[in-house]
């Protein structure tokens, strides 16, 4: 019998268990839906309890219905046959039959563990493990690994050459997709790790960490759903464009209640999406910094009163520069300067009682002195130019005016040249912070505390519903003053490409997350920031001695091991103790150079990029320096415009965490020179190629340098 009839009576035999399993997940989204709308109807019943049981049932309602719906594709992928006869089906979520019985096995479930855990070696039970693969609700074929070839019955049939190959030659597109039918042991052992302290996973380029990381968010939130959904996950990563590229692994495998933020969306009610030059982000995310917000938390803001004058009966009250410092410092000793605004008026009136000595006035007291004094506009007057709420936006604001007053030698001239000549651009009318403003803006916020509120808010929106949020907030302005800091704990922070965060966005994560558990993902090869020991201090201060629990991804699943060659060779002499991955997948492209005259640049770009595009069915990216990101991108504006899912062109930076079929690098040499980091950007850059990586550069000098 031909392996192709097998293959398609095994297809058949799993499409009629997998048909009723979907007939089972359809009965199961009527009951969601008509309890969604029993749900309301009793709404409108309109006791209060009626509501609270109301919300309570169509949030859960509404919850199972989204994972169902989200879950559909390719809903069962395993199928698991053990020794004792069982057949156990593996599945996106779980799915059980109007009897109870179960039909599908979550995959998170202790139950599905086998199925990543099991080997030849020690099959623990396991005779055979399947991969369904699907289209659709409609299973196309199906990959076996034969585990226990003694203990197989003799009519077992055994098909296909293992899912991990097949599923990793795909043609990439625009977003990234789950892993859940291929995860690898060792993958499997960080995703279920204890959620204890601080999970630390480390690996090469394109070992899986951010599959890892993100199956490790699904799982979590199975394995304690209220802990995390009351408390929240967030998932944080360096850009907007990479949180589209990973926004639907979470909900296809079931899952929606999470927090997706890049790093410049991490604070409520700030949008940022550009990066600063190296010089300005450099000197912005050092810890440095901290010493220039706390002076400016604590200073007089340009324009408030120097002194006061106040009469009373027979007495000139006079409060003058030297009395007010002292007044704002006891007042700082113990608060936050908006906490200290209720505060103030009385210190002042208090201290403007110690001058009043006519009799007149001593005979009255001081409580009709207190009654006269804040009854008077000249005094409410002063107190609100005194002491003034301050938001930290506004604060932030004024930085670049005041930084040469307030960095007291902390930078060099080039960098408050390079930070003042950001400020200007981004403070103006209309400007927006760049990425590395938020730490700064929310430092501020926490110096200076919330700014009182005009009016109590009601925003009970239950923190579950706020899920996906990121789509929501596209809608708001990019800038407002932030809201209650009260909201900003989380029960577990997961940070991908964790090496590249700077001191200062540190300590943003670690304010949010005091109380949680961490997941941390990252590679230090492809560091992008330039002073390591710094960013371990702040990453220590913000884990707060919380437990670490190290695991290593070893195999490189995304590039073919011609482009990981020569990116281990950019490594091994430009980067010390970078930790090399395996790559598995050969396919004879070598990675190819082209060196060309100035005047020929452009064309040989533009004729490389189309040249891709003919040669993979998936994604191409050019990468160009950021100084030339402007002219490559407007040179390929037609080109993009024709190919808009398949052609990218960004900067080494804006790659972080992305993968492409083919990748073309316009002027190596000049990415590599463009910042202290720039042989890790470039290293990150050329492990993006899934298949095929061509150069471009009027200069080969890195070249005779790897050779
Ligand atoms: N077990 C697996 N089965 C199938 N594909 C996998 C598996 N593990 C990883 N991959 C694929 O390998 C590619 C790289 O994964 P991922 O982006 O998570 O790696 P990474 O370690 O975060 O990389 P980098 O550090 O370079 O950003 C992705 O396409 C991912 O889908």
């Amino acid at each position: 019998m031909s392996e192709t009839s097998a293959e398609q009576r095994a297809v058949a035999a799993e499409q009629a268990y997998v048909d009723v399993v979907y007939e089972r997940l359809e009965e199961s989204a009527k009951v969601a839906t008509s309890l969604v709308k029993e749900g309301y109807a009793r709404g409108t019943v309109g006791n209060e309890g009626g509501l609270v049981e109301r919300d309570a049932m169509v949030f859960q309602a509404q919850r199972r219905l989204s994972a169902l719906n989200a879950a559909h594709e390719g809903l069962v992928f395993g199928r698991l046959d053990l020794t004792d006869g069982e057949a156990r089906y593996i599945g996106r979520i779980g799915v059980r039959d109007a009897d109870r019985e179960i039909l599908l096995v979550d995959w998170r479930a202790p139950a599905a563990a086998l199925f990543y855990q099991a080997t030849a070696q020690e099959p623990s039970g396991v005779i055979r493990r399947r991969v369904l693969r699907s289209s659709g609700k409609r299973v196309v074929g199906v990959e076996d690994d034969l585990l226990d070839a003694e203990a197989a019955p003799e009519d077992m049939e055994v098909i296909g050459e293992g899912a991990l190959l097949a599923s990793l030659s795909r043609a990439r597109d625009a977003t990234m997709h789950s892993v859940v039918a291929t995860i690898q042991k060792e993958q499997d052992e960080a995703i279920r790790a204890p959620v204890r302290g601080a999970t630390i996973i480390g690996g090469g380029p394109g070992t899986g960490k951010t599959v890892v990381a993100l199956h490790r968010a699904a799982f979590l939130l199975y394995s304690d759903r209220r802990r995390f959904e009351r408390g929240g996950v967030l998932v944080v990563g360096p850009s907007s464009v990479f949180m589209a590229y990973i926004e639907r692994v979470l909900p296809s495998l079931g899952e929606t209640a999470v927090t997706l933020r890049s790093l410049g969306e991490v604070v409520d009610g700030i949008r940022a999406g550009e990066h600063d030059d190296a010089v300005a982000a450099a000197a912005k995310g050092s810890a440095r910094m901290l010493a220039v917000l706390r002076r400016l938390a604590r200073a007089p803001q340009p324009g408030e009163p120097t002194s006061f004058r106040y009469f009373y009966k027979d007495d000139v009250l006079t409060l003058d520069a030297k009395q007010l410092a002292g007044i704002r410092r006891t007042l700082l000793s113990g608060l936050k300067r908006n906490r200290a605004y209720a505060k103030a008026p009385a210190a002042v009136a208090s201290a403007l009682w110690r001058q009043v000595h006519g009799e007149r006035a001593l005979e009255k007291g001081e409580e009709e002195f207190l009654e006269v004094l804040t009854s008077d506009h000249r005094f409410v007057d002063f107190i609100e130019a005194w002491w003034p709420p301050v938001d930290a936006v506004e604060l932030w604001r004024t930085l670049g005016r005041r930084l040469p007053e307030l960095a007291d030698g902390a930078f060099d001239a080039e960098e408050v040249a390079a930070m003042r000549a950001s400020w200007a651009v981004s403070t103006q009318e209309g400007g927006v912070p760049r990425i590395e403003d938020v730490p700064l803006i929310d430092e501020l916020r926490y110096l200076v505390g919330e700014v009182p509120p005009p009016e109590e808010e009601h925003d009970d929106v239950p923190r579950q519903l706020m899920s996906f949020e990121r789509r929501e907030r596209e809608q708001d302005d990019a800038l407002r003053s932030t809201t209650s800091i009260e909201d900003d704990g989380y029960a577990h922070v997961l940070v991908d490409e964790a090496q590249d965060l700077s001191p200062m966005q540190w300590r943003m994560l670690g304010r949010r997350g005091r109380q949680a558990s961490w997941t941390i993902v990252g590679d230090p090869a492809q560091s992008s920031w330039p002073a390591p020991q710094e960013a371990a201090d702040a990453r220590a201060e913000a884990l707060a001695g919380k437990d670490e629990h190290r695991f290593r991804l070893s195999t490189n699943y995304r590039n073919s091991a011609e482009v990981y060659d020569l990116a281990a060779r950019v490594a091994k002499v430009a980067i010390p103790g970078a930790d090399l991955a395996d790559a598995v997948r050969r396919t004879g492209e070598q990675p190819d150079h082209r060196w060309v005259a100035d005047a020929d640049l452009a064309a040989s770009v533009a004729e490389t990029a189309r040249e891709l595009l003919e040669r993979v069915d998936g994604t191409v990216a050019v990468v160009a320096p950021r100084a030339a990101l402007g002219t490559v991108r407007a040179d390929l504006a037609d080109l993009v415009a024709a190919h808009p899912d398949r052609l990218r062109v960004l900067d080494g930076l804006d790659t972080k965490g992305l993968e492409f079929d083919a990748v073309a690098v316009v002027e190596p040499d000049a990415i590599i020179a463009e910042s202290e980091a720039g042989w890790r950007t470039f290293y990150v850059v050329l492990t993006r190629a899934t298949q095929l990586l061509v150069t471009v550069g009027t200069s080969e000098t890195w070249l005779a340098r790897v050779a």
